[in-house]
């Protein structure tokens, strides 16, 4: 039987991040791909133009409609937008049994904001706290916890912030780090470092929603959580590696690339 893995996030018009990055991804990794968008955006390779959020009835419902019937064996989140938006999905991860990936997005790669600042404190205290593995990138871990990594050696330090949060697994994304590409993974007791080579390329956009709902497709396939995010780990950078040129700005990454 092929698992089902639902993404709850926001539309991006121009394909490379979001529903679109996490549907394709999990294509690729040989799953059912099933979405609940909470948003939709203007979105290209040169920065996000607009964004609208769905109503709260809308998620709900396209959340039930997907649970109740068809079942997950996984759940990612990414943008959720505003707070009433981030407590919402967070009560109806808590009642759904299925392990969850959470991406807390705050910006795009462009700088557009994809969540209120208001709603930090929900990601913090609602969202963290039911999640299975939070995969937050530098940005978002000094948005969420106020510790800044300026190097590998700070990795420990954000993973213990996050940790302090409640989410079961964190992973710290150090991609915005000079040098190698270097993740943290941690549940507090283990720790695996995941290491890859920097591909100078800046087709990146869609990079932490790709990495996130490949951990989530993994887990739905029965993996563990180390397991998964090890191979969604060199799934990303094989993505990453054959990213393309795509618009006047940054690219995407190529989700088919496995697919030969
Ligand atoms: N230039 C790069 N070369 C190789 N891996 C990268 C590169 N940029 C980011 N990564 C990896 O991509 C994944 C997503 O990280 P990141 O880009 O920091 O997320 P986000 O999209 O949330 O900002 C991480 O595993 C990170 O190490
Ligand atoms: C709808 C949506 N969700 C998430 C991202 C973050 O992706 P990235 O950080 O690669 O821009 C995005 N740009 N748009």
């Amino acid at each position: 039987m092929i698992p089902g893995v639902l993404t709850v996030a926001g539309s991006d018009s121009g394909g490379g991040a979001g529903i679109q990055a996490d549907l394709k991804t999990m294509l690729a990794l040989g799953v059912h791909g099933m979405s609940v968008i909470t948003a939709v955006t203007a979105q290209n390779s040169i920065g996000v133009q607009g964004a609208w959020e769905l109503p709260v009835e809308a998620v709900r419902a396209q959340y039930r409609s997907v649970v109740d019937d068809i079942g997950v064996r996984a759940v990612k989140t990414g943008m959720l937008s505003s707070a009433e938006l981030v407590e919402t999905v967070a009560e109806l991860i808590a009642g759904t049994d299925a392990p969850s990936v959470v991406d807390p997005v705050g910006v795009s790669k462009h700088g557009d904001a994809l969540l209120a600042p208001s709603a930090l404190d929900s990601v913090r205290t609602a969202l963290l706290p039911v999640a299975t593995v939070a995969t937050p990138n530098l940005d978002e871990v000094a948005h969420l916890t106020g510790v800044r990594v300026e190097s590998e050696d700070d990795l420990r330090r954000a993973a213990e912030a996050v940790l302090a949060y409640g989410p079961r697994w964190v992973v710290i994304k150090g991609g915005h780090l000079a040098g190698d590409a270097v993740d943290l993974l941690t549940d507090g007791s283990q720790e695996h470092w995941l290491r890859a080579p920097r591909h100078d390329n800046r087709h990146t956009h869609g990079t932490g929603c790709t990495l996130a709902s490949a951990i989530a497709s993994q887990l739905a396939k029965g993996q563990t959580v180390p397991e998964a995010v090890m191979a969604a780990k060199e799934y990303v950078t094989g993505a990453i590696a054959a990213g393309f040129a795509l618009g006047a700005g940054i690219g995407p990454v190529h989700h088919g690339w496995n697919l030969g």
